[in-house]
C-alpha cells in the first residue's frame, strides 16, 4: 500500500478489532481480540476498563503490523464503540474507579423508576430523544455517584472524569491529554440536548451530576489529538469518532433522508436517516444524532431489538437442534411454510417499539406435526417480523419515509434464507453490501473526511458514491396479502406474551 492509510478501531460489546483501510476505503488488514464479559450478579454486566485499553492498543498495533504499514503513514484513526457503556476514572492516574457498566446492565432500573415518579421522563425524552431506561449512561453514572463511597466528593473536586468507551479510549490513546467525545456518543448518555447540541443543565441539575465530569463534545470528523508516540511508534492523529450503530449507518452510506440500515448481530439496531429533522417518535423509537460534521447535525430514528442472532444461538446452545449458526437457514428451508408455528424470542423482554421488560418468550401454534425445522424457521422469521414492527413504527412516525430499501449487515446476513424472508416480511428490497465491516468502514470514513481524503456526506457525491457497493439484493417474492396475514399472526403472538 503505497499511499496513505486509514485505521479504524471498533471497540464492541463482545470483541475489539482494528481494521486498516487504504485511502479508497478497501480493507487491507484486521486484528481482533475477544472481550471477556463479567456478570457479577443477575442483571449486571461489566467490562474491565484495562482490557478495553490494552485490547485496543494490541489491535491497532496488530492491524498495522499485518498490513505492513508504519504508523507514520496513517492519515487518521477513527474510533467507534459499543455505546452507552459508562466509565468513571481518576484524572491524575487514568485508572477507572469501577468496572465499566455495560449498556446491557439493568442495575439502575430503580433510579429510572425514581425519575419517572418525579415526572422527569417527558423532559428527558424531549431533550435527549431517549426513554428513562437503564440502557443509557445517565442513570449508570448516578448509580456510581450514589453507591460507591467517596466518589461524589471526588467528583465535586473535579478529580474524576466520566466518559463512554470512546472518551476513555481517547484519554488513554492520547496519554491523558484529551477528554472529549463526539455528538453521537453524547446523544446516548441521556444528558445531552440533541437539538441544541450541548450538555443539558436542567437534566444535570435534576440528576445531581457535576458538569466538571463531562467531556467536551466535538464533531464526528474532527481533530481529537494524536496518539502517544510510545503506543504505535509515531504520533497518529485521531480524526473520527462515532457510536458503532451510527458508524455503521455511515459505513452503509445512508447519507440521504429516508435511507435506513439494520445491523443483525446478537441483537439488531435499525437506524433511519431523517435528515435535519429530529423527529419525536410517537411509537417509542429513539431519536438520536446520526452524525455531526462541520457543526451540522443529521438525525436518525432508531429501533433496538434485543434478540436477533441470539435466537440462533439459542437454537444451537439451548435446544441443540443445530450445530452451527449456518445450519439454521438449512433447517428452516425444510420446514412446512404453513405450519402456523410462531416464536416470540422475548428472552429478556421486548425492545422497540414495545419496551416490555416483563415479557418473556413463547412458541405458539404447535401441533403434532411441528418439529425442529418449524421451530428453526419460526426463530429466523421472528427476526424479520421484529424488523417489520420497527419499519412500521418508523413509517408512522415519519410519513416522508416512503418506500425504502433496507441496507443490512452483521453476522446474520450470512443467512440467505433469513435475508430472503426479511425482504418478504418487509415487502421491500434488502441490500447486503460488499464490505461487511460497515462499522469500521464508517469510522475510517470519518477519519478520511477529516484528513481531506474523502468527501463529506451530502456534498453531491452521496448517496453511496464514495464507498458503498452492493454484494447482493433480495427482492420480496411473497404477495403483499400473504405478508400482511403472516404479520397479523405474529402480532397476535406478541400480544399473548406482552405484560406491559
Ligand atoms: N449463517 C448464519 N445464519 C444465522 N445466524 C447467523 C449466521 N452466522 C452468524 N449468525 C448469528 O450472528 C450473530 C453474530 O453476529 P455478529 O455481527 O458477529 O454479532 P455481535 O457483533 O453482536 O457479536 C450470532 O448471534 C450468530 O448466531
Ligand atoms: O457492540 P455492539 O455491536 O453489540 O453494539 C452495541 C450498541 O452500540 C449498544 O447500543
Amino acid at each position: 500500500m503505497a499511499e496513505e492509510a486509514l485505521l479504524a478501531l471498533d471497540q464492541g460489546t463482545t470483541s475489539t478489532r482494528a481494521i486498516l483501510f487504504d485511502a479508497a476505503l478497501h480493507p487491507r488488514a484486521t486484528h481482533q481480540v475477544e472481550l471477556p464479559q463479567h456478570f457479577p450478579s443477575p442483571g449486571r454486566v461489566e467490562h474491565a476498563p484495562e482490557d478495553l485499553v490494552a485490547h485496543s492498543v494490541a489491535c491497532l498495533r496488530g492491524a498495522l503490523e499485518r498490513g505492513g504499514v508504519a504508523a507514520g503513514r496513517v492519515a487518521g484513526i477513527g474510533i467507534t464503540n459499543q455505546r452507552e457503556t459508562t466509565i468513571l476514572w481518576d484524572r491524575a492516574t487514568g485508572r477507572a474507579v469501577h468496572p465499566a457498566i455495560v449498556w446491557q446492565d439493568r442495575r439502575s432500573a430503580g433510579i429510572c423508576e425514581r425519575l419517572r415518579a418525579a415526572g422527569l421522563e417527558e423532559l428527558l425524552t424531549e431533550r435527549t430523544g431517549l426513554l428513562a431506561d437503564p440502557y443509557f449512561s445517565a442513570t449508570k453514572l448516578v448509580w456510581l455517584l450514589e453507591e460507591i463511597p467517596g466518589l461524589r466528593a471526588r467528583a465535586a473536586k473535579g478529580d474524576l472524569a466520566f466518559g463512554t468507551v470512546d472518551s476513555f479510549l481517547l484519554w488513554h490513546l492520547t496519554g491523558g491529554r484529551v477528554h472529549a467525545t463526539d455528538a453521537t456518543n453524547a446523544a446516548r448518555t441521556m444528558l445531552y440536548d440533541i437539538r441544541r447540541g450541548e450538555w443539558d443543565d436542567d437534566i444535570l441539575r435534576a440528576l445531581d451530576i457535576p458538569r466538571a465530569l463531562l467531556p467536551e463534545v466535538r464533531d464526528c470528523a474532527a481533530e481529537f489529538g494524536s496518539t502517544d508516540p510510545a503506543l504505535l511508534g509515531a504520533a497518529v492523529p485521531i480524526r473520527g469518532m462515532a457510536g458503532d450503530q451510527q458508524a455503521a449507518t455511515l459505513g452503509q452510506a445512508c447519507f440521504a433522508p429516508g435511507m435506513a440500515k439494520s445491523t443483525y448481530g446478537t441483537g439488531c439496531f435499525m437506524l433511519l436517516n431523517t435528515g435535519e429533522a429530529a423527529v419525536r417518535s410517537s411509537h417509542r423509537l429513539l431519536t438520536t444524532v446520526a452524525w455531526q460534521i462541520g457543526g451540522r447535525r443529521t438525525y436518525a430514528l432508531e429501533g433496538a431489538i434485543f434478540v436477533a442472532g441470539a435466537a440462533v444461538q439459542w437454537l444451537r446452545d439451548g435446544l441443540g437442534i443445530i450445530r452451527t449458526a449456518a445450519e439454521a437457514g438449512e433447517l428452516a428451508a425444510r420446514a412446512d411454510p404453513d405450519s402456523g408455528v410462531v416464536m416470540v424470542p422475548a428472552f429478556t423482554g421486548l425492545g422497540a417499539p414495545h419496551w416490555d421488560a416483563a415479557a418473556r418468550g413463547a412458541i405458539l401454534g404447535l401441533t403434532r406435526g411441528a418439529g425442529a425445522a418449524e421451530i428453526a424457521r419460526a426463530a429466523l422469521e421472528s427476526v424479520a417480523w421484529q424488523t417489520r414492527d420497527l419499519l412500521d413504527a418508523m413509517r408512522a412516525d415519519w410519513p416522508e419515509m416512503g418506500t425504502t430499501v433496507l441496507r443490512v449487515d452483521g453476522g446474520m446476513t450470512a443467512s440467505d434464507w433469513t435475508m430472503r424472508f426479511l425482504a418478504d416480511a418487509l415487502q421491500c428490497p434488502v441490500d447486503v453490501p460488499a464490505v461487511a465491516e460497515t462499522t469500521a468502514l464508517g469510522a475510517a470514513y470519518l477519519a478520511g473526511v477529516q484528513a481531506g481524503l474523502l468527501p463529506p456526506p451530502g456534498d453531491g457525491t452521496a448517496p453511496g458514491a464514495t464507498h458503498w457497493q452492493r454484494r447482493v439484493r433480495f427482492e420480496p417474492a411473497m404477495p403483499a396479502e400473504e405478508a400482511a396475514r403472516r404479520h397479523g399472526a405474529w402480532k397476535v403472538a406478541v400480544g399473548r406474551v406482552a405484560r406491559a
